[in-house]
């Protein structure tokens, strides 16, 4: 565990000002009296898989939706929470660092307050090792005052995201017994928050009074389904991105001389890359989900950009911008299967060096093909959900290696005769993973860390807090939340009606839904974004003023009434007030937005140069 956690830093004048920043609750928080109803009982999101789910979870499984109420909605079955006798919960980090983790904690501790006084919130130092270890740090308001809105997990920390073997489960429930804790909230993505619904289900199982409480946070934005819109994180980490791949953008076409390969960290599916690419028009962007829906081989990877940078030579551009996940990699058919061998060899205990001797004949075939840098990062240990450490595979390196080695040969065969191709790498990870989160990230964990509270009063065991509705403004939020075993499912071998369950319930990473809006809208502007630098400039995140609640483009798209909702999207229009004529009122900025007739035509305003002449909007 690291000594530095818990001990504030020296702020500076910006982080300061931020940690003054109030995040605003729904009404259905609002007040002294909550009330809450329950909805549905629930199976999980996967029909095929709910004999197994509930089998695996017969305490947990089926309990009820519950939905936060607002206090002019009339509803006779309501429960409101009058009594609040004093408890004690315990927090902590479990999944990777993600902007905007502190600010559920500041909400836990603002709602346990609210409610009693004497409650006492507990965090656990060093994340799920800190839990085993009892490690832990009770909360303040000292202790929090400098970490109200600011970046990182330093508060508490975390170490390995995983409480799963019996050692682990035992530890943390002799943990929450012995600490005589009433709650524990778990923070993280889709690795902790299945930890979350086992333990919810071991406490059940022994009639433990602590009731376990997920978190949708992680910055990869892929615990996303049906109950859950978003995750704290991947606003800001989206963000960050657009802004320095926008740079990179810029820089390109300044010089003409460099191709960028830029890969994005995201975890297995693209939602970074998707919202990257639709906020700063990279020339192009490959998502894992397209290219294993087509099955395209790492060759015909190649060859598309190869292509591409033909296309460009031929207008004179030598220089351009590539955007990939990080999840990429295990996407390309050939390269999924020998990664599952190098995964089966780990699960069998074959140390990294004797992995490559172990490996079947194709497996190896392939292996020795990849430059070596890429060998030894294919066989470094695996993620504690067993699976290959994305962030540690140079992917956009192998693309920018294969491909210079492609056009040099299209070079040598006279195919191509435009100048030599030249490239740059880089890996946006953990600057964007530490950056200050924005306001809509601030807002959502607080709001959530509110919700948490509230269902550790109701009783609830097993459920995560959520939140819809997201793409308006706070007061139209809706709070409520759901069992985590609803949200589980069972990988399948094979699709259709053979398919064979493998594999023990959890919570999977969401893909990017290839026949949703924004992915339409990427596919009909990639042309375009290949051929005429297309570039769009989003900025730095804003944390007051026009643009400070932007929130992301993927997540207005998909909302049911984008068209109708003027105030998504106000904060862009406020920034191209500038080029409208002297005197255009606010009245005629809404009548602008009224005349928009199609989706297509918002993306398209969107996406124009800011000194781009908008007869749309010439109303006076
Ligand atoms: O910083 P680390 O430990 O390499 O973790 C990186 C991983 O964590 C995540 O951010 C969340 O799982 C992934 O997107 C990424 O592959």
């Amino acid at each position: 565990m690291n000594a530095d956690v818990g001990s504030p830093m020296e702020l500076t004048g910006l982080q300061r000002r931020r940690a003054l920043y109030q995040p605003e609750l729904p009404p259905s928080l609002q007040g002294t009296r909550v009330r809450v109803q329950f909805g549905d009982s629930t199976t999980t999101i996967d029909p095929k898989c709910v004999d197994i789910v509930s089998q695996a979870f017969p305490h947990t499984f089926g309990q009820r939706l519950v939905h936060f109420l607002d206090p002019d909605t009339m509803a006779s079955d309501a429960q409101v929470i009058k009594e609040y006798p004093p408890i004690r919960v315990g927090v902590l980090f479990a999944g990777r660092q993600s902007p905007g983790g502190h600010n559920v904690i500041w909400g836990i501790y603002d709602a346990m307050k609210a409610q009693n006084p004497h409650n006492v919130l507990l965090g656990f130092i060093g994340g799920t090792e800190g839990l085993f270890a009892k490690q832990t740090l009770e909360i303040t308001d000292d202790v929090l005052s400098s970490y109200k809105n600011q970046g990182g997990f330093d508060l508490l920390g975390r170490t390995v995201d995983q409480i799963r073997t019996t050692e682990q489960v035992n530890a943390a429930v002799s943990a929450c017994c012995d600490l005589n804790l009433d709650g524990l909230i778990i923070i993280g993505g889709v690795i902790s928050n299945s930890d979350a619904a086992q333990l919810a289900e071991t406490f059940a199982k022994h009639n433990c009074k602590t009731k376990v409480i997920g978190v949708p946070v992680t910055l990869s934005g892929d615990l996303k389904n049906q109950f859950v819109e978003t995750t704290v994180g991947f606003d800001t980490v989206c963000k960050v991105n657009s802004q320095l791949i926008s740079n990179v953008c810029l820089d390109a076409v300044s010089a003409g001389k460099y191709y960028y390969f830029v890969r994005l960290m995201g975890g297995k599916a693209s939602h970074v890359a998707l919202e990257c690419a639709l906020q700063a028009h990279p020339n192009m962007v490959i998502l894992g989900e397209e290219v294993a829906l087509s099955k395209l081989t790492l060759k015909e990877i190649i060859n598309k950009i190869c292509d591409g940078v033909e296309a460009r030579a031929a207008q004179g551009k030598y220089h351009g911008v590539l955007v990939i996940p990080e999840g990429l990699i295990e996407s390309i058919p050939e390269m999924y299967a020998l990664i599952q061998e190098i995964n089966n060899l780990h699960t069998n205990n074959v140390s990294e060096e004797d992995i490559p001797s172990q490996l079947s004949p194709w497996a190896a075939g392939l292996f020795k093909f990849m430059p070596s840098f890429i060998r030894r990062e294919l066989v470094l240990h695996q993620e504690s959900d067993n699976s290959a450490q994305l962030s540690q595979i140079d992917t956009e390196q192998l693309l920018a290696h294969l491909v210079e080695a492609e056009m040099n040969k299209r070079t040598k065969d006279g195919k191509y005769k435009g100048r030599k191709f030249s490239s740059v790498c880089h890996f946006f990870g953990s600057q964007a993973r530490g950056s200050l989160p924005s306001n809509f990230d601030c807002e959502y964990a607080y709001v959530l860390g509110h919700i948490c509270v509230q269902l550790i009063a109701v009783g609830l065991n097993g459920y995560m807090a959520t939140v819809t509705n997201l793409k308006d403004p706070t007061n139209k939020w809706r709070c409520a939340a759901v069992p985590l075993t609803a949200m589980m499912s069972v990988r399948r071998h094979l699709r259709g009606p053979g398919a064979v369950p493998i594999g023990r319930p959890v919570i999977h990473p969401s893909p990017i839904d290839l026949k949703a809006e924004s992915y339409a809208v990427l596919r009909e502007k990639a042309s375009s974004f290949l051929l005429d630098d297309f570039y769009r400039t989003p900025g730095g995140i804003q944390f007051e003023g026009a643009g400070s609640d932007t929130k992301p483009i993927t997540l207005t798209i998909e909302g049911q009434d984008y068209l109708g909702d003027i105030e998504t999207l106000q904060d862009y229009l406020d920034k191209v007030k500038t080029i409208l004529k002297p005197g255009c009122s606010r009245e005629i900025l809404k009548a602008a937005i009224s005349s928009i007739a199609s989706i297509n035509d918002v993306l398209k305003v969107m996406s124009a140069p800011l000194n781009t002449e908008l007869p749309l909007y010439h109303f006076n």
